[in-house]
C-alpha cells in the first residue's frame, strides 16, 4: 500500500466550511502550502515566469483577487494547468491558514452569504428531505434500534452494528427510498449549477465531484441526524470521544467521469459516517489502515488495522475520522455517497493539551507497550540481582 499524506486531517485550518464554529476547517484548505489529496507537492519557492495566470477579478471573494493571479505562479507544476476552480480552492485555503481570528469571522459571514445567496435561489425537487422524518429516511431494523425502551436501546443499537475492523463498524441504515429521493435532488442540484454556472465550494480537497448539502438547505436535517441518532452510536462505540456538536455534511461522488478514487488520508472529524446511496457500480471499495495521532500519520499498519470494505446501498460505515482511509478506485458504473464528518469542540480543545495519544493511536500504544516491556524486564531483572 502506498501512504500519501491525506490533506483533510484537523491539522488544516483553512476551510470552506468556516461555520463549524469551533475553529477547526473541514480540509478544504492547507497550511503551509501543503498539497491536495493525491499530490506530494508544495508551493514552488520561485515562480514560473512562463506562465499566464488566470483572472479571478469575477470571483466574489474574501480576498483581494489580484492575490490569486500573483499566487498562481507558485503553485505546484502539476497544478498549473488545473481547472481554475481547483487553483482557486487551493490557494484560498492557502490563505485561509495565514488568517487572523478577525479575518476568520469574516469568512464565516462571507461562507454565510454564500450559503444564504444558494438558499435563496434554488429550488428544492424533493422537500421531504429537507425535513428530519425517521420513518420515511430510516430501515426497520435502524428505527427499531433507536425505538426501543430506553433501559434496552443501547443494547439494542449494537445488536445492528458489526465490527469490520479496530474501530470501524457498518450498519444498515437508509431506506432505498430515502436514496433514490436523494439521488434525484443531487441531480437536481447538479443542473441547477449548470444553468446558473455558480462556482460551488468543493466539501473537502479529496473530492473534486461533491456537493456540500449543508450549502443546500439540508443543515437542520442532518444536524438532527447528528443530533439524534450518531451522536447516540458514537457514544457508544467511541467512549473516548466527547459529545459530537456540528457536522459538515456532502455527498462525494465517482465515476469515469469524475472522482475515480479517494487517496489514503484522516478526516477532519472525530467520528465519520458514511452512507452509500447508489447507484450501480463496481469496485471503489473503502480501505482502512488504522488510527494514528498527526505525528505518527506516515507510519506502517500493522495487519490487524488493514480493511477492506465493499459499499452497498443503504449500509452505513461509521468510524473515527483519524482512522486512515481511502477509496480504491471504481471500475464501472457511478457510486454516490452521503458523508458526514462529525465534530466535537470539546475533544478537539483537549486534544490541544495532550501529547501523547495512546487512547486512540495504534503507534502511540505501541511505543506505550514496548517501554512497560523494557520496565518490567529490568525490574525482573533487578530482583533476581542482576546488574542493571
Ligand atoms: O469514497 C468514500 O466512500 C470515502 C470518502 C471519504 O473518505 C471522505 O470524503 O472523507
Ligand atoms: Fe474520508
Amino acid at each position: 500500500m502506498v501512504f500519501e499524506r491525506g490533506n483533510s486531517s484537523s491539522t488544516l485550518k483553512a476551510s470552506a466550511d468556516v461555520t463549524n464554529g469551533n475553529g477547526n476547517g473541514n480540509g478544504n484548505g492547507y497550511v503551509d502550502g501543503e498539497a491536495p489529496a493525491n499530490t506530494n507537492h508544495r508551493l514552488q519557492l520561485c515562480p514560473n515566469q512562463n506562465h499566464m495566470s488566470e483572472n479571478y477579478d469575477d470571483l466574489d471573494t474574501e480576498f483581494n483577487p489580484l492575490i490569486f493571479s500573483s499566487l498562481e505562479r507558485y503553485l505546484p507544476p502539476n497544478l498549473l494547468d488545473a481547472p481554475r476552480e481547483t487553483k482557486y480552492e487551493y490557494m484560498r485555503g492557502i490563505l485561509c491558514g495565514f488568517s487572523t481570528e478577525g479575518e476568520r469571522n469574516r469568512q464565516v459571514q462571507t461562507h454565510n452569504e454564500y450559503r444564504q445567496k444558494i438558499i435563496s435561489n434554488y429550488r428544492p425537487l424533493c422537500r421531504e428531505l429537507y425535513t428530519m422524518n425517521p420513518s420515511m429516511f430510516f430501515v426497520e431494523s435502524f428505527l427499531r434500534a433507536f425505538n426501543a425502551n430506553e433501559k434496552y436501546r443501547d443494547e439494542y443499537i449494537r445488536d445492528i452494528l458489526s465490527k469490520i475492523a479496530p474501530g470501524v463498524y457498518t450498519f444498515q441504515m437508509l431506506h432505498p427510498s430515502f436514496c433514490e429521493m436523494l439521488l434525484r435532488e443531487v441531480k437536481n442540484i447538479e443542473e441547477w449549477l449548470h444553468e446558473t454556472k455558480l462556482m460551488v465550494m468543493l466539501p473537502s480537497t479529496i473530492t473534486k465531484s461533491g456537493l456540500v448539502l449543508n450549502d443546500f438547505g439540508m443543515k437542520g436535517t442532518l444536524d438532527k441526524l447528528l443530533e439524534n441518532f450518531v451522536c447516540h452510536i458514537s457514544r457508544i462505540l467511541f467512549p473516548d470521544v466527547c459529545s459530537l456538536d456540528s457536522q459538515h455534511g456532502y455527498v462525494v461522488q465517482y465515476g469515469i467521469d469524475r472522482d475515480v478514487e479517494a487517496g489514503f488520508h484522516m478526516d477532519d472529524s472525530e467520528v465519520t459516517l458514511n452512507v452509500c446511496l447508489g447507484k450501480e457500480f463496481t469496485g471503489g471499495e473503502l480501505f482502512f489502515g488504522g488510527m494514528r495521532c498527526e505525528q505518527h500519520v506516515n507510519s506502517e499498519p500493522c495487519p490487524k488495522e488493514i480493511c477492506v470494505y465493499s459499499h452497498k446501498p443503504g449500509h452505513a460505515i461509521i468510524h473515527r475520522g483519524y482512522n486512515r482511509h481511502g477509496a480504491k478506485a471504481i471500475t464501472s458504473g457511478h457510486r454516490i455517497n452521503l458523508v458526514m464528518w462529525c465534530r466535537s469542540s470539546v475533544s478537539r480543545e483537549l486534544k490541544r493539551h495532550r501529547n501523547n495519544f495512546a487512547n486512540f493511536c495504534g503507534k502511540c500504544q505501541g511505543e506505550k507497550e514496548k517501554k512497560l516491556q523494557e520496565m518490567k524486564r529490568a525490574l525482573f531483572a533487578r530482583e533476581r540481582g542482576a546488574p542493571s
